[in-house]
């Protein structure tokens, strides 16, 4: 595994790769390191479907508001390389933020509308920050395909609009949530959760798993729904909710409360934030037509 901190290395080291290999698909998983298991399985799939695989280890500042974590981020470099030469990776991409952002800013991708709700609306600038990220990592790797995590699916859905909007000859595969064995979505920031914080976090996976049987009932609203994943959530008392929203999927657009979920034949998102204490958890769950599997 080759590891590289500066642009021109990581796109010397790409090159001579393409020279040796003119047919060679490059795949890219672009994170903020600490890495888990959710990451590993996006550069195993990577691995699979790739002739070479980039990982981008890169704590974004662009993508934080000025009270979030950026400086207690979590970090752990020998750890991360580790785990990614296990998985299969072949170039590790790790800049500083100076090699990155050497002078101030002028240029900024900005994905409008969808970015106004969920995350976007709790985060002000945040997918603008993670939109001109990914462009600049784009331009650097110059991948064929790029490999997201569901368990942001605002992201996924940003990422692929930025894509088709300003035509980036990449293919964007969006893969599926791991979670711990209780269910817990993993994450890196699960490691600032208290032993209590961590047992009651499960609520928001366990509100989701309870989505199976609720859309049984032939009756039920989208209000109602939203009702039912509320009180679930609202059983923790030590979380704080954020959103609990249900919204169509890619689209991010509103569903009328009375809307019967039995009828619908669109794809949508259920997706939560809470709070524990200072940490921010989400998840989600994409129903998708017209098996409407989550
Ligand atoms: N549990 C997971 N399952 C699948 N993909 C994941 C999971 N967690 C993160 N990813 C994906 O890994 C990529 C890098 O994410 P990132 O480095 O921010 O990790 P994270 O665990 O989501 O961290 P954070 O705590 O900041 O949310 C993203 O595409 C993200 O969606
Ligand atoms: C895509 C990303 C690496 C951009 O900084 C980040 O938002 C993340 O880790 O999901
Ligand atoms: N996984 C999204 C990165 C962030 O929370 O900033």
């Amino acid at each position: 595994m080759i590891v590289n901190y500066t642009i021109k290395q990581i796109r010397d080291t790409i090159s001579t790769f393409r020279k040796r290999n003119p047919e060679g698909t490059v795949g890219f998983v672009p994170t903020m390191g600490y890495l888990h298991e959710g990451h590993a399985s996006l550069l195993r799939k990577a691995r699979q479907e790739c002739d070479v695989v980039v990982l981008s280890i890169f704590v974004n500042p662009l993508q934080f508001g000025p009270t979030e974590d950026l400086d207690k981020y979590p970090r752990d470099r020998e750890r991360d390389l580790a785990l990614a030469e296990q998985a299969g990776t072949d170039f590790v991409f790790m800049p500083s933020v100076e090699e990155m952002y050497p002078r101030p800013m002028r240029t900024q991708v900005e994905v409008s509308g969808i970015t106004d709700v969920l995350c976007g609306a709790s985060r002000p600038g945040h997918f603008a920050g993670v939109a001109t990220v990914v462009s600049k990592l784009f331009n650097i790797v110059n991948p064929h395909r790029a490999y997201f995590g569901e368990k942001d699916a605002q992201q996924v859905a940003v990422i692929e609009q930025m894509v088709a909007d300003l035509n980036l000859p990449v293919a964007i595969v969006p893969c599926p949530i791991l979670r711990e064995g209780d269910g817990l979505a993993m994450s890196s920031r699960n490691v600032y959760l208290s032993p209590e914080e961590r047992g009651e976090a499960l609520s928001l996976s366990k509100a989701l798993s309870r989505l199976r049987v609720w859309r049984v009932n032939e009756e039920l609203t989208f209000g109602e729904l939203r009702h039912k994943m509320k009180d679930e959530i609202q059983k923790s008392p030590l979380g704080n909710v954020d959103y609990i929203e249900i919204l169509t999927y890619p689209g991010l657009l509103p569903i009328a409360q009375d809307f019967t979920v039995h009828d619908a034949d669109f794809d949508y998102i259920v997706a939560l934030a809470v709070k524990y204490g200072a940490t921010r958890l989400i998840d989600n769950a994409i129903v998708r037509q017209p098996l409407g599997e989550v």
